[in-house]
């Protein structure tokens, strides 16, 4: 169910009106609403039914420390990318024996972090860091759990900045070559195997693509059985997409159905969604501050940028952008733009809006890769986060200030 409605000509989060959060809280305003990040965890968690499972949420989507909290109350594991990111969701009361941590250049000291935080495994991504991670955990008197992260060399048909499982990209380990890494795993003292890893890429619409990599993955499972390794857990990544514009990405369910069809009921599985948790359960609000018609091309100049939102900029990703508060001022094609100086600074392009000065504009499926992928670009403070539960809003990020983005930085003596 969406939470973001329009109720007396006013779009609301949950119980309340965004014109009154943008009113207490400043624009550009990131608003999360609880419900729907529940019901989408929900979601994946329900359509595993009784097959042994963990959802490890992909923290990189969205890593505000509330979000982490409101799903590790769920029972959530985190699928985690640096040691910041360990760092957040052990802040958070996420359980580290649900964390796995995956990544092409895990260090030294994030791997000693995660040792000693007991977590579940380490999704190894080369016969290097495989080594290393023997050797630090050696140092360190433990044992750590692995998977190898195999590349299937799946085309995931998204876009090829965010696919990950072919050949060409950096990630993984090509799967004809997993074999013998894990027979190397196997016999090194420090690591112990337990599953094996596959992300092939984000926003993926339609099934294909992960039960080809899924099909992939059950070979190896069954190569390495025959060469005398177990594998107790599969972990199939992320990756589920969500609906921008008009995609119709498969469902939870569906998705997790088609995953089971494959998988002995008795194989736990790990998913690590992210996108398809926190996007749609987020907003963008931003004020515009100019109209500026040209003969050519009609700019609205809105208080938020890309430093805030970089996805449109990035990837020209579409996200849609909706009026607050509705009103009949004459529609025009605009592009909404930022203040940062940078052409590639929009947040859509050619959009059918009627519009005036001080208007609030919500950018939708703004909730994950949103503040998360946010800089300080232009100097500009990043916005605030709040989480609306209900007809209650919390600051769950403060508005930055000068003082916070200067801290670290001094003059010569
Ligand atoms: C290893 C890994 N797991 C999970 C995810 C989460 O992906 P998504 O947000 O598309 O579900 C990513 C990002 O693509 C990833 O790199
Ligand atoms: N940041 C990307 C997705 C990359 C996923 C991370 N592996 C996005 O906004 O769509």
């Amino acid at each position: 169910m969406d939470h973001f409605q329009y109720r007396e000509g006013q779009l609301y989060a949950e119980a309340l009106p965004l014109t009154e959060l943008a009113e207490r809280f400043g624009t550009p305003l990131y608003v999360y609403s609880r419900a729907m990040l529940e019901a989408h965890y929900q979601a994946f968690d329900d359509a595993f039914g009784e097959h042994p499972h963990q959802i490890c949420y992909a923290v990189k989507a969205n890593s505000n420390l509330a979000v982490l909290n409101v799903l590790a109350r769920l029972g959530a594991g985190f699928d985690i990318v640096s040691g910041g990111e360990l760092e957040r969701v052990l802040r958070a009361g996420g359980d580290p024996h649900k964390i796995v941590f995956s990544g092409v250049g895990k260090t030294a000291d994030e791997m000693i972090a995660a040792l000693k935080a007991g977590i579940h495994c380490f999704n190894v991504e080369s016969a290097a860091e495989l080594e290393l991670l023997n050797l630090v955990a050696g140092e360190q008197g433990l044992v750590a759990p692995v998977s190898v992260r195999v590349n299937p060399d799946v085309d995931a048909q998204t876009h090829p900045y965010i696919s990950t499982g072919l050949k060409d990209n950096k990630f993984g380990v090509d799967i004809d070559e997993a074999p013998a890494l894990y027979q190397r795993a196997a016999e090194l003292p420090h690591v112990e195997v337990l599953g094996v890893d596959c992300h092939i890429g984000s926003q993926l619409t339609s099934l294909a693509p992960f039960e080809d990599a899924l099909h992939r993955v059950l070979k190896l499972v069954d190569k390495l059985s025959a060469q005398g390794i177990a594998i107790r857990h599969l972990d199939l990544g992320g990756g589920l997409g969500v609906r921008y514009r008009d995609e119709q990405p498969p469902t939870p369910a569906a998705y997790v159905a088609a995953l089971l069809k494959h998988v002995p009921a008795d194989m736990p599985i790990h998913i690590e969604p992210g996108r398809a948790i926190a996007a749609n359960a987020g907003v963008f609000l931003t004020q515009v501050l100019y109209l500026k018609p040209t003969a050519h091309k009609n700019f609205a100049i809105v208080d938020g940028a890309m430093n805030d939102l970089i996805r449109p900029s990035l990837y020209s990703a579409w996200q849609d952008i909706v009026p607050v508060t509705p009103h009949s001022a004459d529609c025009r094609h605009w592009d909404v733009v930022g203040p940062v100086c940078e052409t590639g600074d929009f947040l859509g392009k050619d959009r059918a809006l009627a519009l005036e000065t001080g208007d609030l504009l919500a950018v939708r499926s703004a909730g994950a890769y949103g503040f998360s992928m946010a800089s300080n670009y232009n100097s500009r403070n990043r916005p605030a986060e709040i989480m609306v539960d209900g007809d209650q809003a919390f600051i769950v990020r403060q508005r930055e200030s000068y003082d916070d983005q200067l801290r670290l930085e001094s003059l010569l003596p």
